[in-house]
């Protein structure tokens, strides 16, 4: 058996089932639906993955449609030299949102082996009425194989509409519904039936493409129920502008995510949804997120965009029960075409189970409406361990792609495309390409804003030194020196700690030092305090007195605070051993 590349045998796999299916078949059912995850040529075993379980169970149970793949994969691997003459290939599928695996055709025997005829040449005739191609069954059957353009026949396999969401009987509505008393300590429900009556099941209502309309084309913003929408309070939405395409450096540690992301911004709520960008902590999640906001708003002025972080849709959820506005608040976030949520693994905290809860509602209820949702998180659905099921699967329930972190190569082109944007502020800026180069190796596989915030760094300290046009590798390494434990092992002090954070949370170093109280400055000004204490066991008085503070009870504090924080709050633990990690140059 020879050795293979599945993903070229997977293409050769689309272009012969492209041939023969209806436009809108392979596209939904395999080119979408489909992708190989194994193949294991002793056993003549091809594994698949299945985007959805309901679009497995349709492959599965269309006879049509399973002959034709299992016969095309079979003579492929034939064509390929992978079996002889009377061996088939094994297919199995697994739907990665159930994790249920099937094995392809085991239903049903071979017969015709669809292949493409030579010029001139009629198609081939099926050798057995098992395949059930249709009434007029020569004609249909050539007609669809051969010389398609894309529009299904009359009577011919369609992909199959979304489960039909099961709602309720109205009158049991008002039933069910949960009393929010208390938004932070609500428990989830524990009857089975849904408690606000709305979707439990049935996520995939039919999407515009199902209903036969393009959804990134006018429809998106002229259907009437749009013109019809009274306006939708978007003040809460915060995209930032500068976060573009255009903006950012596409590379192999983000060439997935860029992929699915720019699809989304062209096709909304029609391929990827909802889309799921998941990676460490400053790789760019919501930079390609926000991308896909602007570049929508660019397309589709018209179009009501909602960007917003986890932890401000809980604020807000909390407020609106305070001030019993409820309803204000579902019209908010129920009523918006594109969804976009920042670090959604912050709700997942049993805390905030109410926030949970209606996040679900708001899911089903724009995912019915084949609206576009976009989440990132650092955190895969799967590892959210105090997240509803329910939600976990959600997620996962469209594309979940990954950036991972970036290598020298990809640092450096960032680089390169940042100083291009600093040169406008500082037209005499020089960075040489040594420096580039020092500083891509110096921050391999660390975040991108930790490269940004070194970068910055360097440029203020070139800036005062008025030397924005001779920076060399030495005085990089002088001026990074607190940035960079891999290169000569400072020592940690309070002031490498707070200048480490300082750049962590990308502020200024002396606006931690100041007396400002805003959360931006003082939550950080917290944590160094506190990992003055816990790493340098430093005394309070020193501590306090390090940061300009008179009272030494300032970093008493401010420790057991943080202390506590991390007690309750698995994200505030990940945040502070992601630090200290990094302070002590281990990551
Ligand atoms: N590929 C890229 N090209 C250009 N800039 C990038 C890229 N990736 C990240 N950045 C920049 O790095 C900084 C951090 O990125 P971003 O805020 O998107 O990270 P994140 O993954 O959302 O982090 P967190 O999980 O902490 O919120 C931003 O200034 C962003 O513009």
């Amino acid at each position: 058996m020879s050795t293979i590349d599945i993903n070229s045998f997977w293409n050769q796999v689309l272009n012969d089932t492209k041939k023969v299916l209806a436009d809108v078949v392979w596209e939904q059912m395999i080119q979408q639906a489909l992708f190989p995850t194994g193949f294991d040529p002793t056993k003549a075993v091809l594994q698949l993955a299945a985007m959805q379980k309901y679009k497995m169970d349709f492959i599965l149970g269309n006879a049509q449609l399973s002959t034709t793949l299992q016969q095309i994969i079979t003579n492929l691997a034939l064509k390929n030299g992978f079996i002889g003459e009377d061996e088939s290939i094994h297919v199995i599928i697994t739907a990665i949102d159930t994790n249920q695996s099937a094995e392809l055709i085991a239903a049903y025997p071979l017969t015709a082996t669809p292949t493409a005829p030579a010029a001139g040449e009629d198609a081939p005739k099926p050798a057995s009425d098992d395949v059930p191609y249709g009434e007029d069954y020569t004609e249909t059957y050539a007609d669809n194989l051969y010389g398609r353009t894309g529009e299904p026949l009359p009577g011919e396999v369609m992909p199959p509409a979304a489960p039909e969401p099961k709602r309720p009987a109205p009158a049991n509505l008002n039933l069910n519904r949960p009393v929010y008393t208390d938004p932070i300590l609500i428990d989830r429900p524990t009857a089975p039936t849904d408690d606000y009556g709305t979707l439990d099941e049935g996520l995939f209502a039919p999407t515009y493409a199902q209903q036969g309309k393009k959804p990134n084309q006018d429809s998106l913003i002229t259907l009437p129920e749009d013109t019809l929408k009274p306006d939708i309070d978007l003040s809460d939405s915060t995209l930032n502008p500068s976060f573009t395409f255009e903006s950012f450096v596409q590379g192999g540690s983000n060439q997935l995510a860029y992929a699915a992301a720019l699809a989304v911004a062209e096709r909304p709520a029609e391929r990827y949804n909802p889309l799921f960008i998941y990676g460490q902590s400053g790789l760019g999640k919501t930079h390609l997120m926000h991308a896909i906001g602007n570049r929508l708003l660019e397309t589709h002025p018209s179009l009501k965009v909602m960007c917003i972080t986890s932890e401000n849709f809980l604020n807000l959820f909390v407020e609106s029960i305070r001030s019993k506005q409820n309803t204000a608040f579902r019209n908010k976030f129920r009523r918006v075409d594109i969804l976009l949520v920042d670090d959604i693994q912050f709700i997942q905290d049993k805390r905030y189970t109410g926030t949970q809860m209606e996040f679900f509602h708001t899911f089903n209820d724009l995912m019915t409406g084949a609206k576009q949702i976009i989440l990132t998180s650092d955190t895969l659905p799967k590892d959210m361990d105090q997240m509803e099921d329910r939600l976990k699967t959600r997620f996962a329930s469209g594309m979940v792609v990954t950036i991972d972190p970036p290598n020298p190569e990809m640092l450096e082109a960032i680089l390169k495309s940042t100083i291009d944007r600093e040169r406008v502020k500082y037209p005499s800026l020089q960075v040489p390409n040594e420096v580039i180069r020092y500083l891509g190796k110096q921050f391999n596989k660390r975040s991108i804003r930790d490269l940004q915030g070194a970068l910055n760094s360097l440029i203020m300290s070139a800036d005062v030194d008025h030397r924005l046009d001779a920076i060399d590798v030495e005085y990089t390494r002088q001026a990074l020196r607190d940035l960079i434990p891999d290169d000569e092992e400072p020592a940690l002090s309070i002031h490498y700690i707070q200048t480490f954070i300082a750049n962590f949370f990308q502020i200024k170093r002396d606006a931690l030092l100041s007396q400002k109280r805003n959360k931006q400055y003082a939550y950080p000004r917290q944590i160094a305090m506190y990992l003055c204490r816990e790493l340098l066991n430093e005394s309070y008085p020193g501590i306090s007195n390090a940061f300009g503070k008179k009272d030494h009870t300032t970093a008493l504090h401010a420790y057991e605070k943080i202390s506590k924080e991390i007690e309750e709050n698995k994200d505030s633990r990940r945040l502070i051993d992601e630090i200290t990690g990094k302070l002590k140059g281990q990551s």
